[in-house]
């Protein structure tokens, strides 16, 4: 059976919180062609390691890789196809990588924000939260947690449903 597509999900969640499997789950539970959109990128060997790892975990179940460390919205819309799942793993490594470049941060988020408006495929997006703890020391951390929380609000407004996982536990926050 095929779920109906209603619009984009939004999966946020901290570090090992288990976010990535839960939209795994969605992805698969889709029925449909699974397309993984990666931001990550390779820095350091444990960076490798980590990669190498969701990669063998994604082996021979169906799911077809994109590498796209910058333009996240390029390659979406080089994929996007209603008879295909995208998960993309994760928006806060994408605005890392963007930060990094010193990209105009409004402009893409912008940008991203008019492709969910008119987005075809089912799309899962997951990202970390980060702006729970203590204000961070130093003026890149607390730049990093603005421009996450910003994104995240311009997301999950555009999404149909958003959750926040925690200890491997989706809640259900919109839809
Ligand atoms: N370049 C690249 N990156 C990948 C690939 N597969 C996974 N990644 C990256 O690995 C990241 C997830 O790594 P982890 O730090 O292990 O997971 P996590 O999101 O913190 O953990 P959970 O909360 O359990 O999901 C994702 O954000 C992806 O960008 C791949 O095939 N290529």
């Amino acid at each position: 059976m095929i779920i109906p597509n209603t619009g984009p999900v939004l999966v946020l969640g901290g570090a090992r919180s288990g976010k990535s499997s839960f939209a795994e789950k969605l992805v698969e539970a889709s029925g449909l062609p699974m397309h993984y959109v990666a931001t990550g990128r390779a820095f350091d060997d444990e960076m490798r390691e980590r990669i190498g790892r969701h990669q063998a975990a994604r082996q021979g179940k169906g799911w077809t890789t994109h590498e796209e460390p910058l333009d996240l919205v390029g390659a979406l819309r080089h994929i996007d196809d209603p008879a295909r799942a995208i998960l993309i793993d994760c928006l806060t490594l994408w605005v890392t990588n963007l930060m990094m470049e010193e990209r105009d941060m409004a402009a893409e988020f912008a940008a991203l924000a008019a492709f969910l408006s008119d987005a075809r495929a089912r799309l899962i997006l997951v990202s970390n939260e980060v702006g729970l703890g203590i204000v961070p020391e130093n003026r890149m951390a607390r730049d990093f947690r603005d421009h996450a929380g910003r994104l995240h609000q311009i997301v999950a407004e555009k999404s149909a449903e958003v959750y926040f996982v925690a200890a491997g536990l989706p809640l259900k926050m919109k839809g």
